[in-house]
């Protein structure tokens, strides 16, 4: 920091904000932290009485904190993101589009280890809207070093650390299994609540069939539904210990590849995912679905949409924060349930 006469200022860096008064008139910082001195400010900072400043000394290979925070938010992602102007030495980064934000968890930290700056993101691996605030980034001191910076951006390399996946996966169909719902003994109350949730992605039900109990009766049915084209295949109930809950065994009997049967996820343990060799994804719903708030089926479901291949280490790693505490009223998604750091 230096100490400097202010008709000498042009071009350095305010350490502190001005503070300008004129009574009954004008009172708030003039000049902000971090301002970088014009010509034209010199007669105002003369008027407000500040005949020497403190600065920060514009030294070669040292950046200013608005550069600084465009070099970060360049290595966060321009792709689908909305920029805001530089402010103070901050960029925010809000969503382009409805998707899937995903953040590259290893490597963030990595950034955030290096000393004087700041990468800080919503959480990954969450269902976002147009709009939404995702990230925001700035330096600590006002000017840094270029050169870490640069450390910064050899760490990162070309991939950006944070992604926005759009949702592309718009149609679904769905096969109900069990007797009992396919006689009309018990009405078919999982499904309103499946087409809702799919709703919130703009996932359309575009078939619905009936199988009944027997594996091979699931295993048809989800042939069936595949004729259709439909984007994925969503089956309800039957995912339990019963001699007749068929539908894991329906699902791998249909071909499907099987990433898992079972989820360290409460309300959602039973949840069964596959997908077929053209990767169109196959579930199985557990009863929880139909009547818990929130389960494993909101936390896969965005993925799923967005066609973002799950694999065996996504699932297992939700154990963590994967139980639901079952509060009075769900604020699902705005609360721990499922938010690992994978
Ligand atoms: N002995 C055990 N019982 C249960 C276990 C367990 O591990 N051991 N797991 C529990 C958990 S966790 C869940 S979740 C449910 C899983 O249920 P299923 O997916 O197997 O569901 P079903 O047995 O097929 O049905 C349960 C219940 O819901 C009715 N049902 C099913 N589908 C529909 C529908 N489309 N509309 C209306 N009602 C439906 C069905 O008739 C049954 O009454 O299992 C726990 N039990
Ligand atoms: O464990 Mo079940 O699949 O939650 O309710």
């Amino acid at each position: 920091m230096n100490y400097i006469k202010t008709v000498d200022a042009v071009g350095h860096v305010l350490c502190h904000d001005m503070t300008q008064i004129i009574v009954g008139e004008y009172k708030d910082a003039r000049f902000r932290k971090g301002h970088v001195v014009r010509e034209e400010d010199i007669p105002i900072l003369l008027s407000m009485g500040k005949e020497q400043l403190y600065v920060w000394e514009q030294r070669e290979g040292m950046l200013h904190e608005n550069d600084a925070a465009v070099r970060l938010a360049t290595l966060c992602g321009e792709e689908n993101f909305l920029w805001s102007d530089v402010k103070e030495g901050k960029i925010e980064l809000r969503a382009a589009c409805d998707g899937l934000f995903l953040v590259d968890s290893a490597r963030l930290r990595a950034v955030n280890n290096q000393e004087q700056l700041m990468i800080a993101t919503r959480h990954g691996n969450t269902a976002v809207k147009q709009g939404d605030k995702l990230a925001g980034t700035r330096i600590i001191p006002l000017v840094i070093e270029e050169t870490a910076l640069a450390e910064a951006e050899a760490m990162v390399g070309t991939a950006p650390l944070l992604k926005l996946c759009p949702f592309v996966r718009k149609t679904a169909a769905i096969v109900t299994t069990g007797g009992e719902v396919k006689s009309g003994r018990i009405q078919d109350t999982f499904t309103p609540v499946v087409v809702k949730k799919l709703q919130a992605y703009g996932i359309a039900v575009i078939a619905h069939c009936y199988s009944g109990d027997g594996v091979d009766n699931v295993a048809d049915c989800i042939a069936q539904m595949r004729e259709t084209g439909a984007d994925m295949i969503i089956c309800t109930g039957g995912m339990s210990v019963d001699p007749d809950d068929n539908t894991p065994g329906g699902i791998t009997k249909s071909g499907a590849k099987v990433v898992t049967y079972g989820a360290p996820v409460l309300p959602g343990a039973m949840f069964c995912l596959g997908y077929f060799a053209d990767n169109t994804p196959v579930m199985g719903l557990p009863g929880c679905v139909m009547y818990a708030g929130a389960t494993i089926f909101d936390l896969v479901l965005p993925k799923i949409a967005a066609d973002v291949k799950i694999a065996r280490e996504d699932v297992t790693g939700l154990g963590e924060g994967g139980l639901c505490l079952g509060c009075d009223v769900c604020h699902y998604p705005i609360c721990p349930f499922g938010k690992a750091t994978l």
